[in-house]
């Protein structure tokens, strides 16, 4: 994986402009989710997720975050409902963490900043492929779950287990029969916006979909992520934390919720 960006201070968020000039675009994410300059839409739907826990594959460090992906050739997991129309696919989940649990969220609920968000990337298949769909403004829909200090949690230690295996970047390994949905917190209200990629290429694609209710990390579980390296074998040793974005511009943009 070669790539130009990353979090620190000469590649970061405020340099990625120069070499992705959409940065500054009208609908760059992360946000600020303000509640109380949120409208409550009593026609969005409810979310529906299917995911079929065989669809897992493998579990990659990526350089800037790892990532379990999924079998996307078939509508074996799926996101439908919510404010999308038809028939999105699960590509992969990563997640975004602080170097402490004060900060690592990339979206933030009244500028409070999470240790750790959750994103599950899925493709509209109106489009053929993830990478066609990428480049339409309704080809994404990433669906964001805060994750916030407290007893430790069960349905993360797989994940977390097979960290190990991937410490620096470029690895990847073997990650079958996990359901994505096991993730998930148990309310299912949403704030919905139109938005992008939150790290280059940036591309203004994404259907935000963030759950309101967060799910539970440990500071132990949290110290696994940091465990991980952006450096690969041989390079000098980088560990893997701060990988986020921090709130942009809405420019406009409204933010609706399911919820009353
Ligand atoms: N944080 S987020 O908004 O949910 C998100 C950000 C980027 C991507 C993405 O798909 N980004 C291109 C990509 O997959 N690129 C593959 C090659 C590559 C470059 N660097 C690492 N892998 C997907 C979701
Ligand atoms: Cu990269
Ligand atoms: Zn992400």
């Amino acid at each position: 994986m070669s790539h130009s960006w990353g979090y620190g201070p000469s590649d970061g968020p405020e340099k990625w402009c120069d070499g992705f000039p959409v940065a500054n675009g009208p609908r760059q994410s992360p946000i600020d989710i303000i509640p109380g300059q949120t409208s409550y839409d009593s026609t969005l739907k409810p979310l529906k997720l299917n995911y079929d826990p065989s669809n897992s594959t493998d579990i990659l460090n990526n350089g800037h975050s790892f990532q379990v992906g999924f079998v996307d050739d078939v509508d074996s997991s799926t996101l439908t409902g919510g404010p999308i129309t038809g028939i999105y696919r699960l590509k992969q989940f990563h997640f975004h963490w602080g170097a402490s649990d004060d900060r690592g969220s990339e979206h933030t609920v009244n500028g409070i900043k999470f240790p750790c968000e959750l994103h599950l990337v899925h493709w509209n298949t109106k489009y053929p492929s993830f990478g066609e769909a990428a480049s339409e403004p309704d080809g994404l829909a990433v669906v964001g779950v805060f994750l916030k200090i407290g007893a430790a949690n069960p349905r993360l230690q797989k994940v977390l287990d097979a960290l190990g295996a991937i410490k620096s970047k470029g690895k990847q390994t073997t990650f079958s029969n996990f359901d994505a949905k096991t993730l998930l917190p148990c309310s299912l209200d949403y704030w919905t916006y139109d938005g992008s990629l939150t790290t280059p290429p940036l591309l203004e694609s994404v259907t935000w979909i963030v759950l309101k209710e967060p799910i539970s990390v440990s500071p132990t579980q949290m110290g696994k992520f940091r465990s991980l390296m952006f450096s690969g074998d041989g390079e000098a040793p980088c560990c893997m934390q701060d990988n986020y974005r921090p709130p942009q511009p809405l420019k406009g943009r409204k933010v609706r919720r399911s919820f009353k």
